[in-house]
């Protein structure tokens, strides 16, 4: 398959770099990570092991492929859908955290755009390598709770690959449960400064929990069907199968870069406000990151 990953960071340049083992690869990204990639190739290292030479590119306007793949974050998806708007894909396919990045591209975009998670854990080290900080699993399926065999052929091209992947056809409760993993571990690690294995004990687990109960809540008060106790042990999962893992959160903020505060608890708050609902705990790991993004003019 012809794929292009837009946002070849961390993640990007992991799932990229898999993908390129059994896929004709184009990831898009900076000029050191894509010079580097030019001369040297991609290494990934860690817990999945690879060289590959993708093609690469600075440029993500009038591309052309089966498969547009978008790894931005979230504050960067209304700028890499103008651009892929200029190309020519088959799907989009988004594996970013947070709520709202699909329908971004789906405005912009006349391909059908699937939906996805990933719970790899990534980090790109440093120019040309990136690091699996922990194996996971990539869900995808079209963004309603349909089935569809668009999203079967791209599932499919990802398993040949070798990362672990699974077709869905509940998407919506899936995108939740994943909101409520990112509502707990990522504020509470970046402001801990913490690997996402202390999610696993107190005190960090009881404001993780509460984070995730809280998500729970919301989500079926918007009608999806998310109990408490699953959202709490998809969060547990999650930080004992990646608990070596700086999460992305946590990454920002140790590079001094804006997070994705607003499209994970932000829009946990922004929920449960219409639906009338309390978050104290979602509301007050909003703010703390928010604080730290203003007081470093960020936003
Ligand atoms: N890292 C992880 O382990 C995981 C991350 N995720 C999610 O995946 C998404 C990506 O996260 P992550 O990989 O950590 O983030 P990164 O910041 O490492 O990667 C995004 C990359 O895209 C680049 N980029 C943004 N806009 C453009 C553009 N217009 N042209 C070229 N390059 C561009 C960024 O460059 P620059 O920084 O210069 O803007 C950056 O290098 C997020 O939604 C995150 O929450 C999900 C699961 C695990
Ligand atoms: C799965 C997890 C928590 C892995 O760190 C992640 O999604 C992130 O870091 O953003």
């Amino acid at each position: 398959m012809e794929i292009v990953v837009f946002g070849a960071g961390s993640l990007g340049s992991l799932v990229g770099g898999v993908l390129a083992r059994a896929h004709e690869v184009t990831l898009v990204g900076r000029p050191d990570h894509v010079d580097a990639l030019r001369s040297d190739g991609l290494r990934v290292t860690g817990q999945l092991e690879a060289h590959v030479t993708p093609s690469a590119t600075t440029d993500g306007r009038d591309l052309a492929a089966e498969l547009a793949v978008v790894t931005v974050k979230a504050a960067d998806t209304p700028t890499a859908a103008d651009a892929l708007a200029t190309g020519t894909f088959d799907a989009a396919l988004s594996l970013q955290n947070g709520m709202g990045n699909e329908a971004i591209l789906a405005d912009a975009l006349e391909s059908p755009v699937l939906a996805g998670t990933a719970t790899y854990g990534a980090l790109r080290r440093e120019p040309g390598v990136v690091d699996c900080t922990g194996l996971g699993e990539v869900v995808v399926g079209p963004r309603d709770d349909s089935h569809s065999p668009l999203a079967t052929r791209v599932g499919n091209a990802f398993q040949e690959a070798g990362l672990e992947t699974t077709v869905a056809d509940d998407i919506p409760r899936r995108l939740w449960e994943k909101l409520a993993v990112n509502a707990a571990i990522n504020p509470v690690t970046a402001l801990a400064d913490a690997d996402n294995g202390a999610i696993l004990d107190p005190p960090a687990a009881d404001v993780a929990h509460a984070a995730a109960r809280e998500t729970a809540r919301v989500a079926r008060g918007a009608g999806i069907s998310l109990t408490d106790e699953a959202a709490v042990g998809a969060v547990s999962q999650v930080a004992r199968d990646t608990a070596a893992n700086t999460s992305s959160m946590r990454q920002d903020v140790r590079a001094g870069r804006r997070t994705e505060i607003d499209a994970i608890n932000g829009y946990v708050v922004d929920r449960a406000e219409e639906l009338g609902l309390a978050v104290p705990t979602n509301r007050v790991l909003a703010s703390l990151i928010r604080t730290w993004e203003r007081s470093n003019e960020l936003r």
